[in-house]
């Protein structure tokens, strides 16, 4: 059952309805909500699926379809270890709804639970922006007040202005996982963390896929050497074009395939009897489904933040403090707070629920105030072969320390016992570190299972471990795979701890 809501009115409005605190967004912010404020008035406002988007369209989902993919794609190493393992097939409706079954049911019960269950928290299910300092309306008009506000409004994806982008068989993130069918032939546009890890879940599920992107590698934000590599081992898995840009989607006969139309330009030299001038090359495929990956926009710019004096960086997120308070001119404002997507640039989960529990500390311990903790952030790609990354690149470190000062170790995983065991001619794990002190830079992985392998070295980079004393200050369990990582600390050129 919810609390009816204060209404009084307010300076210049109709009746406006007042809480305590006002979350926008039931992503990161709606674990804000803790015992702390039961007895008090609290709304939670969100205009799309209780949840926001790690629960709904992003990590949950994502990961529920590649870990399923990875199997159906896995014909290729096993074939490396003598195995057969020709794929059957995949039960596509099955595999999605079985993801959906469970994920709507934790949105559903979540929605309940706030709406109608605790007596302190009401939900509103509208698109709000600002129409001043500390109020809000929504898109019907209620217009909504709070003592303290938390913008958690997240980000969303973006979409190149082309004609045809909005044709029913092109997708964003967001629609392409509740496909009906399994699609015969996927476009997979941009060369991205989303682009990446749906090019290979397509393709281990059994579609068609080729990816276009406009550089010449994937994951180009990557270290240069997990970046080649990745897109190496992608482009021998799945159809990868390279230095193409979209130009028009045109919609197919009858509800068939669309056809994508991709376009390179250049400049041509003057030749003999031509003058110099742009040429064009032309690149057209058709696809069933076309899915854009080409990034995502905080979703600052549908808040009207303006009305609230509300500063925003250059990145074009809202900017905070380290204690997660929205500045105005540089300066906090009082009772505004901020986190997510719509306030960093990393767009990661693990981002988003530190600074909501950063967030939720400071709203009730105004006394009390705690900063977020910025560095090291890890991230982990989920295609095939895995990426992940913390740190600094090998590019990053030599213009931060200097090059002299940087020690590079690159580790093939096919050359430790357990990628022997797996024939492993993938994987890759560099380390980057400062070799006057031994301290860590950086840490970039590619192959299997890297994002687990990733989490030692980001506890070491966190803690402050040194390379040789985070080698040789521990027993590593042979002959696992996490071995690659204990070979690649000590082909470090750092100081030695003394430890045997
Ligand atoms: C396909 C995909 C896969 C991903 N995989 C991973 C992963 O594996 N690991 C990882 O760390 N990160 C991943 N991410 C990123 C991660 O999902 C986001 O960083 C995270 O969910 C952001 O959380 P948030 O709380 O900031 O915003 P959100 O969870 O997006 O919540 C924002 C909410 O605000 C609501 N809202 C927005 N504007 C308004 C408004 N004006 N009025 C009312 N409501 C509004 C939205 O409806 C939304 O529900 C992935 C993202 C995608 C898209
Ligand atoms: N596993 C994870 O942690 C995970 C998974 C998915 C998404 N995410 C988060 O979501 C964010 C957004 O992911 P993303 O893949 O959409 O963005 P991205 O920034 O990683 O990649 C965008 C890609 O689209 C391309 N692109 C942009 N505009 C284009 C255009 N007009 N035409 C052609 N190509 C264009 C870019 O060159 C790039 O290759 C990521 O940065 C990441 O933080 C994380």
């Amino acid at each position: 059952m919810s609390t009816s809501t204060s209404t009084f009115d307010h300076p210049g409005t109709a009746a406006a309805e007042h809480f305590d605190l006002i979350i926008i967004g039931s992503g990161s912010g709606n674990s804000l909500i803790s015992e702390a404020w039961e007895g008090r008035r609290v709304a939670v406002v969100d205009g799309g699926t209780f949840g926001g988007t790690c629960l709904n369209v992003g990590c949950i989902p994502t990961k529920m379809y590649a870990y399923p993919a990875s199997l159906g794609g896995s014909e290729q190493e096993a074939a490396r270890v003598n195995v057969d393992l020709r794929r059957e097939g995949v039960d596509f409706p099955a595999l999605r709804d079985r993801i959906f079954g469970r994920i709507d049911a934790i949105s559903d019960s979540g929605l309940r639970y706030r709406r109608d269950e605790l007596d302190y928290t009401t939900v509103v299910e509208e698109r709000v922006r600002f129409t001043g300092p500390k109020q809000l309306t929504t898109d019907s008009g209620r217009v909504l007040t709070a003592d303290q506000i938390v913008v958690a409004a997240g980000s969303r994806p973006s979409l190149p202005d082309i004609p045809g982008v909005d044709l029913p068989a092109v997708h964003t993130s967001d629609t392409v996982m509740r496909l009906p069918e399994l699609p015969r032939r996927v476009v997979v546009v941009g060369g991205g963390f989303i682009a990446v890890e749906f090019a290979a879940v397509f393709d281990g599920l059994g579609s068609e896929v080729v990816q276009v992107i406009r550089g010449e590698r994937l994951l180009t934000s990557h270290d240069d050497s997990v970046s080649a590599r990745f897109t190496e081992i992608a482009s021998r898995t799945w159809d990868v074009r390279t230095g193409w840009e979209p130009r028009k989607i045109v919609p197919g006969h009858d509800d068939g395939p669309v056809t994508v139309r991709f376009a390179r330009s250049w400049r041509g030299a003057a030749q003999e009897g031509t003058a110099a001038g742009t040429a064009e090359a032309f690149l057209e495929l058709e696809a069933d489904v076309v899915l854009m990956a080409t990034g995502r926009t905080p979703n600052v710019d549908t808040l009207d933040v303006a009305a609230a004096g509300l500063d925003v960086t250059h990145r074009g997120v809202l900017a905070v403090d380290a204690y997660q308070r929205l500045l105005c001119g540089g300066e906090p404002v009082e009772g505004m707070w901020g986190l997510g997507d719509v306030v960093n640039s990393w767009q990661l989960k693990h981002v988003a629920n530190h600074e909501a529990r950063v967030v939720a500390h400071n709203l009730v311990h105004p006394e009390d105030l705690r900063e977020n903790r910025l560095a090291p952030v890890p991230s982990a790609v989920f295609s095939r072969p895995q990426v992940a990354s913390v740190g600094l690149t090998e590019q990053q470190a030599v213009d931060e320390v200097g090059a002299e000062n940087v020690t590079v170790k690159e580790q093939e995983f096919g050359d430790v016992a357990y990628g022997w065991a797996m024939n492993d001619a993938v994987g890759l794990c560099k380390l980057v570190a400062d070799r006057r002190t031994g301290r860590l830079l950086g840490a970039h992985l590619v192959g299997h299972e890297a994002a687990n392998l990733l989490q030692p070295l980001v506890q070491a980079m966190s803690f402050g471990l040194d390379a040789h004393t985070m080698a040789r200050g521990q027993y590593w369990i042979h002959p696992a795979l996490s071995e690659v990582v204990e070979n690649a600390l000590l082909g470090l050129d750092v100081p030695d701890s003394g430890l045997l």
